[in-house]
């Protein structure tokens, strides 16, 4: 079954089905839906009207909306195709966290399929208390909503997972590429993810470590010596705490004071382009980069590259129960 099936059309699933639930952060589908969906992300708390009409035209500029829940059903349905191989009866479920499809509703599904066994992965590589460990909580709480039992199998992390690891340095290779020749040994590569209060990571939190060891082996991988690459985070949130850095903005105008004109950005921490891409990188960061008299190459997202379908499908695989 696709991911796109609807719930009405849906049959009970046979005896043995596994459930595969793909979490995504979720995404809005219309500006309408912007003031809705930051009330969740930030936990009902009142969003400031500059803060709600900034973020609201930052949609606007990558289209009114976010692409993430499409990218996400395609994955799913990409990797259901994979899995397929496997023979072994399997369904695809897709919950976000911040927006509908609410995890929680999903596993109301999951239950009223009769799906008693199941494997639930995050679409974001690396771990994190503030991400994959809340995706997590919420399919509790729809058990404990309603009154189920799932037996899942948690995918915790795959951000040293060998194809994800060589489809992101396909893309360093290729953005490197992407200038003339006699050029190519002057690019700068920044590999980059979603930024997080230091507060969490001094808390123990696994995700600035992980992320490091993504970004050493797509380097590595990609054939990059020590100052042909470093790191930056992008994308803090408006609160007063401070957040981990460097920011991509001033990671640049680092860069440029250091003689850099050529810069290729991959961003490791996001398996599909939505708004921390399309405008974070394309438009804001793009914007600091020309100013600075910089170009900078973004690469195409991992989106359904076949690498990184191939490494949801083969740690789905891994998770399954005993058949
Ligand atoms: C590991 C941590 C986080 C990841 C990965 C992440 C991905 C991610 N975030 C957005 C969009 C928004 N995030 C916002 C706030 C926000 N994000 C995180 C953490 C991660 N996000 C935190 C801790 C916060 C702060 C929440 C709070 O309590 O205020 C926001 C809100 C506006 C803002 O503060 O900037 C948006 C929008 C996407 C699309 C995404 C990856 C798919
Ligand atoms: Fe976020
Ligand atoms: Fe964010």
């Amino acid at each position: 079954m696709t991911s796109t099936e609807s719930k009405d059309t849906r049959a009970p699933a046979a005896p043995g089905t596994v459930g595969v639930l793909f979490m995504a952060y979720g995404g809005p589908e219309s500006l309408d839906d912007m003031p809705g969906y930051l009330a969740d992300i930030r936990a009902g708390r009142v969003t400031p009207q500059a803060v709600l009409d900034e973020i609201t035209n930052n949609y606007r500029l990558i289209g009114g909306k976010s692409p993430l829940p499409e990218f996400t059903r395609a994955q799913v349905d990409a990797t259901m195709r994979q899995l397929e191989s496997l023979g072994r009866p399997l369904r695809a479920y897709i919950g976000m966290r911040h927006w509908s499809p609410w995890i929680e509703d999903t596993v109301r599904d999951m239950l009223d399929d009769g799906i008693e066994q199941a494997v639930a992965i995050v679409l974001a590589p690396q771990y994190s208390s503030m991400s994959v460990a809340k995706y997590q909580k919420k399919i509790k709480a729809g058990l404990e909503m309603y009154h189920g039992h799932i037996d899942f199998t948690f995918v915790d992390a795959y951000h040293t997972e060998p194809g994800y690891i060589t489809a992101l340095a396909d893309r360093v290779r290729a953005g490197i590429q992407s200038f003339p020749e006699g050029e190519r040994e002057d690019v700068h590569v920044i590999l980059s993810a979603h930024s997080l209060p230091v507060r969490i990571v001094r808390e123990g939190d696994p995700y600035a470590d992980q992320l490091h060891e993504t970004a050493r082996l797509v380097a590595a991988q990609a054939g990059l010596s020590d100052e042909q690459w470093s790191w930056s985070y992008q994308s803090a949130g408006r609160s007063p705490e401070p957040w981990l850095g460097p920011q991509l903005d001033e990671h640049l105008r680092d860069q440029a004071a250091k003689g850099v004109r050529k810069v290729v950005s991959v961003p490791v921490g996001f398996v599909s382009d939505h708004v921390e891409i399309l405008f974070d990188i394309d438009i804001a960061a793009q914007e600091v980069a020309q100013a600075l008299g910089m170009t900078l190459v973004r690469p195409p997202a991992l989106n359904t590259d076949p690498l990184f379908i191939g490494t949801l499908a083969s740690v789905i695989a891994r998770h399954l129960p005993e058949a």
